[in-house]
């Protein structure tokens, strides 16, 4: 892919999983830049990436032409104030928010009309190169950008671009938050099943290779439906059937429709706030 000169503002948890997913994709680890306003995490970047770092926005953006808007929502607006001062503006940069609730509208406001935006919705899997990222770019954007966006994105799993900005609060609700979903899932039944015997390590072991094996089955049967595959494990009259049963009778489908229009309504309301 094309390796622009690309610089993260912001040095937390995203940060680290996309660095790393674009280092092990091989992307050159002089082409990339962190920035943030403690030490800590930077000297660990640097360490266990060789990237450049640097506690000066400024200094990071100057030298690139991409990038990464990775600091928590909240903090955007204080970011860039100064940024877009320092800087006269970000001219032809190319810049990519991974922020979950702030829309492009806004961004081009807290940029001082900048308007070479691309808005993307990363998850933590990225660190693994097991990345799902949604991406959505207004009509002006040009090819070259979004394949450049998109590219960098597959270097950490897969992508989906979405036509309709408020598709980024729905892949929230369906990736970019969704891993805590998944953990919050194993953490129920490694409780469970600590509490019928196991030894924590004996319990994430059974729940953590069951859900890799489950994914995997998933990918590798795309003729099958989610729900032919549960089927293929439900014996009739079975023990499956019952604990499917049990979930049913919560109305487990319920639950989770409510969750994920909880995580998209905190996308809105953040998007109204910000
Ligand atoms: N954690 C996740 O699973 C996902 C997070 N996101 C988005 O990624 C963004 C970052 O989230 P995390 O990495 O989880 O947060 P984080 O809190 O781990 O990292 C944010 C970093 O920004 C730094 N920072 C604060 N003010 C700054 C400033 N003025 N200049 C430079 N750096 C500054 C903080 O010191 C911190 O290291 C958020 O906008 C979030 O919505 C998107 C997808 C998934
Ligand atoms: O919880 C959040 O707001 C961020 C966005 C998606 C995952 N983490």
């Amino acid at each position: 892919m094309e390796q622009r000169k690309l610089a993260f503002i912001g040095a937390g948890n995203m940060t680290r999983s996309l660095i790393s997913g674009l280092i092990q994709a091989g992307y050159p680890a002089d082409a990339i830049w962190a920035a943030n306003p403690s030490r800590e995490k930077l000297d660990s970047l640097a360490a266990d990436f060789g990237i450049h770092i640097t506690q000066d926005n400024a200094e990071a953006a100057s030298r690139c032409e991409a990038l990464v808007l990775a600091v928590k929502p909240q903090m955007m607006a204080a970011m860039l104030s100064p940024l877009v001062q320092s800087l006269g503006g970000f001219g032809d940069k190319l810049l990519i928010s991974i922020a979950a609730g702030i829309s492009l509208s806004r961004l081009e406001q807290m940029t001082g009309g900048h308007d070479k935006l691309v808005r993307t919705m990363p998850n933590t899997p990225s660190l693994l190169g097991l990345g799902m990222t949604g991406l959505h770019a207004k009509a002006h954007i040009d090819e070259s950008d979004r394949r450049y966006c998109e590219q960098m994105m597959q270097c950490v799993g897969k992508t989906l671009w979405v036509s309709e900005e408020d598709g980024i609060n729905q892949v929230i609700a369906a990736a970019g938050s969704a891993p805590a979903y998944f953990f919050l899932f194993m953490e129920a039944m490694a409780e469970h099943a600590e509490k019928q015997g196991f030894s924590a390590e004996q319990a994430r072991l059974l729940i953590q290779q069951t859900a890799l094996g489950a994914a995997h089955m998933v990918e590798a049967n795309p003729q099958l439906s989610l729900a032919e595959l549960r089927a293929q494990v439900t014996s009739k009259g079975g023990t499956t059937a019952e604990a499917i049963r049990s979930f049913q009778e919560q109305d487990l489908n319920k639950l989770v429709g409510q969750a994920m229009t909880a995580a998209v309504a905190r996308a809105r309301e953040l998007e109204a706030q910000l």
